[in-house]
């Protein structure tokens, strides 16, 4: 059972930035991890300075993919990328630096909103079309992560954008844009992993076209215990593909062969994760991998993650073409209405949505 929290009285549901304001020295004992989920900052920013990357990600260029004689070296390397790791990098991938560093430099600006501003945003409704919160979910996390975020709902953009914050001023036309162009991405990139799957279905991609799409900006302020805490717990995406952007900041880090490793940012590429959704659908060929955000103690990090999914009310299961006898079917039907009713009933930590919709032997034999 999650502990109890006095609800909005409590400073930490006011958010990191509100505590930080407060001129604290120490990490609140409500933010302090058990020990065997912490990590070594230290070593991590150690090993960034250092000449050996921590993590080269696979990645992929989607100029290759629109040239006619790359395309099918480069859809090989793509499912190789989503088998394996689960999380790539695209490169040239159209959307200009422009629009990028306008997302990252909007996002830091609402953040450094007066506490009063950003908090007429704050809703505890994960429907809600805009919703400003902090650490994974307020209502239910038994320790609380050292984050706040601001979440977009952006399909249909045309109802919802009224909705978005209209302070700082251009907050609305740099996040339009930034979520018009991750839209397009995401149909390309869609449109190549059905073709890696063999599943070349002009219907399905015209689902992804009008696809659920949420933005989510996080914001994690510098933390002067960073080793007690985390910017984000342990947790895999739900949705098919989720686009990163990052500002710069090390941070993210991924499961890779058991161990933590760190994702560098990369200036001009967006790393790609793959959700659960697409593991579902893929029936498990491709892996919605664990990853989890870090703290420091001297940088403020922001960075903004755009998760795509088919259409709210759709069903997502394995696809029928990658089912049969030697391929049985591993997971049972979800729809996104699930998956909020998972998140908002319990703490959303490893991958414990996806585990629940896993069938049993049992089960799977009968299908
Ligand atoms: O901040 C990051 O690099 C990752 C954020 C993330 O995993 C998420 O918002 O789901
Ligand atoms: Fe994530």
């Amino acid at each position: 059972m999650a502990m109890e929290h006095e609800e909005e009285s409590s400073p930490c549901m006011k958010g990191v930035r509100h505590l930080c304001e407060s001129g604290i020295t120490s990490v609140p004992k409500e933010y302090v991890f058990p020990l065997p989920d912490r990590a070594d900052t230290n070593l991590v920013l150690k090993r960034s300075l250092s000449s050996k990357p921590n993590l080269e990600l696979p990645v992929v260029d989607l100029s290759q993919l629109r040239n006619p004689h790359q395309r099918a070296q480069t859809l090989r390397s793509l499912a190789k990328a989503c088998e394996d790791h689960g999380f790539f990098q695209v490169i040239n991938h159209g959307i200009s630096m422009e629009v990028l560093k306008g997302m990252i430099d909007v996002g830091r600006r609402f953040f450094e909103l007066p506490f009063e501003e950003r908090a007429r945003y704050m809703s505890s409704d994960i429907r809600a079309p805009v919703r400003y919160g902090t650490s994974f979910n307020q209502n239910v996390d038994r320790v609380f992560c050292w984050r706040d975020f601001l979440k977009l709902n952006c399909q249909p953009l045309e109802s919802f954008l009224q909705h978005w914050p209209s302070s700082p001023l251009d907050l609305r036309q740099a996040s339009m844009l930034y979520a018009q162009q991750t839209k397009s991405l995401f149909v390309v990139l869609m449109e190549a992993i059905l073709e890696t799957l063999g599943l070349n279905d002009a219907q399905e991609v015209k689902e992804f076209r009008e696809g659920s799409h949420l933005m989510v900006l996080n914001c994690f302020p510098a933390c002067p215990e960073p080793d007690l805490t985390l910017g984000m717990p342990p947790h895999s995406d739900y949705g098919f593909l989720t686009f990163v952007l990052q500002d710069g900041v090390v941070g993210l880090q991924i499961q890779n062969k058991g161990e933590w490793v760190t994702v560098e940012p990369i200036l001009d590429s967006l790393v790609v994760n793959i959700g659960d959704h697409l593991e579902i659908f893929s029936n498990g060929r491709y892996k919605s991998v664990l990853h989890r955000v870090l703290v420091n103690s001297s940088t403020l990090r922001i960075s903004v993650a755009s998760l795509h999914s088919l259409p709210f009310d759709h069903l997502v299961k394995p696809s029928p073409k990658l089912v049969d006898e030697n391929n049985p079917r591993l997971y049972e039907d979800t729809d996104f209405a699930a998956f909020l009713d998972y998140v908002s009933s319990r703490d959303t930590k490893s991958k414990s949505f996806l585990d629940s919709r896993k069938l049993s032997f049992t089960q799977e034999t009968k299908h």
